[in-house]
């Protein structure tokens, strides 16, 4: 729009210019200064117009370079309207719409102007034009004949043509300054052209961003009408449960507010009891130390009945056992028959002369030489019995020493017939010495705290009839044999050592001490062990601190050497010394029960070192089990019959009682004398 404006300006200027040539050809030069000043007046006027045409176009651009107002525009605090919608053009930000339509009808509306303004211009330019054009020529043309080659027209031609060159030189300068117009008239065209190029993409961004905007907003319309729905439902849910809360709590408020009414006259109920609480609690603790005197007294007194009556409840059970025991008879004897071991299935006739009554446990049979035998003994153990079945048996005369009665357990046997096995066991698999123990520990921690158990062991070994320490320091020294002289008429061995014990772990560490100290005076262990007596003596004491009853038992647990016939076979020296003492001391073992059996005033207790240190668990009312050890083999056959037949005799004979008897036990010599005995060979079970 401003282009052709500007145009029409220069042509008309260029017209103006055409004019001033042509009157300044037609006029003279007084009337053409006149015109040509005229002519300049118009020039100026028309810079002038073109001036303004100009600012006014710049001021289009500063009006568009407005501070924009709109309040969501992020440019809008630093960046004019103008500025603001080009960097956002630029930057592809299109954030408000409103603001971009805005300045687009801005736009629109100041070029609306500036166009009717400008055509306004030009008509009134078209006018004054067609004014001049109809008015009568101010120049009057004036007929006369000019002197041409007059000094004066000379000299006025040459002003006039030097007036003429500064005219045009100012022409020329006008020109210029034209051109310049026109280059910024230009600019600014160019600059509308963009600024055109920049509505239109505006305006489709725009309206993609209204599309994008009503999208948003249907989606937004959408979602809140959903949420509001969603909303609805849920308080109209949350209200059902409030309103359902609501009347359970006006329920429990109603249930509630009684039970504060109870509680309240509970308070004040309890109040009046704290009150006279001090009081109530006073008479109260006067009135329960008085009862409880009572009851001391009562409970007293019942105390001292229930231990008289425990005396002689004890007394009268001791009786009754002890009468059991005269009934029963006080030497029991048990039968033992070992399996055949695997190198003697190979080796050896397998074959065993040996049965059992499956009926009766107490009675075997031999068979010997076409007879059969029969032995009647109080229990008969076949080989598969185990050891824990052997002692099951013998748990009554073990426990028996917890109640303060002195008790004897002999192995006796020929050697390999399971002595060994039978009181030691193997180390997986224990024999009575262990079990034995174990029983006791067991028996003691069931009594107490009533009772109060000590539980003490020693180990002894009599070899040649040496008696020698297994727990001592030196196992090789020979120890004594004495009458204690407390003057309880008790015998003791000074110098034997005494461990006690309290756990399973005390009895191996014993164990293994003996056995070490026995295999360290010997060259050969098993010859050795075969041809003397081991003896385990264990004492338990006990206080009953409530009745001041004390009680002492003595356990004995004996494997006897072996008791074959060695001296027969024609055995010298050093074995024939072993198996006279060994006969020595079995046929003083056989001599003391013979004599106690039948009741003899004497009993030949010191015959033997053996039967010496057992006096006083042989004699009154102690008991005795004999474990007569058997071989099932065939070529053990006469030794176990031998065995066999001393075994019953043994059964036949009753221990009497201490006070009946006449006991050597006034002696404290340590030799035993041979007073009853002779012996003078070979001891034979058979034969006793
Ligand atoms: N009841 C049994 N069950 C299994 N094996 C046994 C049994 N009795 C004995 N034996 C085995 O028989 C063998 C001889 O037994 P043991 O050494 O106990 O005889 P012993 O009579 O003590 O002999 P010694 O007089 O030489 O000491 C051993 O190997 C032992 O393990």
């Amino acid at each position: 729009m401003m282009c052709w404006q500007v145009e029409e300006l220069e042509e008309k200027l260029l017209d103006q210019t055409r004019e001033v040539e042509r009157l300044r050809s037609e006029l003279g030069a007084t009337d053409l200064e006149k015109q040509l000043e005229l002519l300049l007046v118009e020039n100026e006027r028309l810079k002038q117009e073109l001036k303004s045409c100009r600012s006014s176009e710049l001021q289009k651009l500063d009006t568009a370079a407005e501070t924009c107002s709109c309040s969501h525009c992020p440019f809008s605090q630093v960046r004019t309207r103008y500025r603001c919608a080009q960097v956002r053009y630029e930057a592809g930000v299109f954030l408000n719409p409103d603001c971009v339509l805005q300045d687009l009808e801005e736009s629109r509306r100041r070029q609306e102007e500036t166009e009717q303004k400008l055509a306004l211009r030009l008509q009134e330019c078209e006018a004054e034009l067609a004014r001049q054009a109809a008015a009568p020529p101010k120049v009057k043309y004036v007929t006369q004949t000019v002197e041409v080659e007059s000094a004066d027209s000379h000299r006025v031609l040459a002003e006039m043509q030097t007036k003429n060159g500064a005219l045009q030189e100012q022409l020329s300068v006008q020109r210029q300054l034209l051109r310049e117009l026109e280059t910024q008239l230009h600019e600014s065209q160019r600059t509308c052209a963009q600024l055109r190029t920049q509505i239109l993409v505006y305006e489709g961004e725009m309206e993609r961003a209204q599309g994008q905007l009503e999208v948003e907003m249907q989606n937004l319309e959408e979602e809140k009408n959903r949420e509001i729905e969603e909303a609805f439902l849920r308080a109209e849910s949350e209200m059902k449960a409030v309103h359902e809360n609501l009347a359970g709590v006006r329920m429990k408020m109603l249930s509630l507010q009684r039970a504060l009414r109870t509680l309240t006259n509970d308070y004040k109920c309890l109040k009046r009891q704290v009150q006279d609480f001090p009081f109530m609690l006073d008479k109260a603790i006067t009135e329960a130390k008085q009862e409880i005197c009572l009851v001391i007294g009562e409970v007293s007194s019942t105390n001292q009945e229930l231990l008289r009556k425990y005396k002689r409840e004890m007394n009268l059970r001791k009786k009754c056992h002890n009468e059991l025991v005269r009934l029963k008879g006080n030497i029991r004897v048990f039968c033992r028959v070992r399996p055949v071991s695997q190198e003697e299935q190979d080796s050896t006739d397998a074959k065993t002369m040996l049965s059992f009554d499956s009926d009766d446990d107490a009675i075997l049979y031999l068979s010997n030489k076409g007879k059969i035998m029969t032995f009647e003994l109080d229990k008969v153990f076949p080989p598969q019995a185990t050891q824990e079945e052997v002692t099951a048996d013998l748990q009554a005369l073990i426990t028996s020493c917890i109640d303060g009665f002195n008790v004897c357990i002999f192995a006796y046997g020929q050697t390999g017939s399971g002595k060994t096995y039978t009181m030691e066991g193997v180390a997986d698999d224990p024999g009575i010495n262990q079990r034995a123990l174990r029983l006791l520990f067991s028996e003691v921690t069931e009594k107490a705290p009533d009772w109060d158990y000590k539980i003490s062991v020693s180990m002894v070994e009599i070899y040649n009839e040496t008696l020698r320490d297994l727990l001592g320091e030196n196992p090789t020294d020979k120890l004594d044999i004495k009458m204690n002289p407390d003057g309880s008429g008790q015998l003791y061995v000074p110098g034997l050592t005494n461990f006690t014990v309290q756990s399973p772990e005390d009895i191996n560490r014993v164990f293994e001490l003996g056995h070490m100290n026995r295999a360290t005076a010997c060259t050969n262990l098993n010859e050795h062990s075969s041809r003397s007596h081991a003896l385990l003596i264990i004492t338990v004491s006990g206080f009953n601190s409530a009745t001041g009853n004390r009680t002492q038992g003595k356990l004995n647990l004996v494997d006897l050497a072996g008791s074959e016939r060695i001296g027969k076979s024609g055995a010298e020296g050093s074995r024939l010394r072993e198996a006279q003492c060994i006969n020595k001391s079995l046929s003083a073992l056989g001599d003391v029960i013979n004599a106690l059996r039948s009741k003899h005033s004497h009993v030949p207790f010191r015959n033997s070192r053996l039967t010496y240190l057992l006096q006083d668990s042989l004699s009154g009312d102690s008991k005795t089990l004999m474990m007569v050890q058997v071989s099932p083999l065939p070529a053990n056959m006469s030794e176990s019959v031998c065995s066999l037949k001393f075994a019953q005799r043994v059964r036949s004979v009753e221990l009497s009682s201490s006070s009946s008897r006449r006991h050597e036990n006034s002696s404290t010599s340590s030799s035993p004398t041979h007073d009853s005995v002779e012996v003078t060979g070979e001891f034979c079970c058979c034969c006793w």
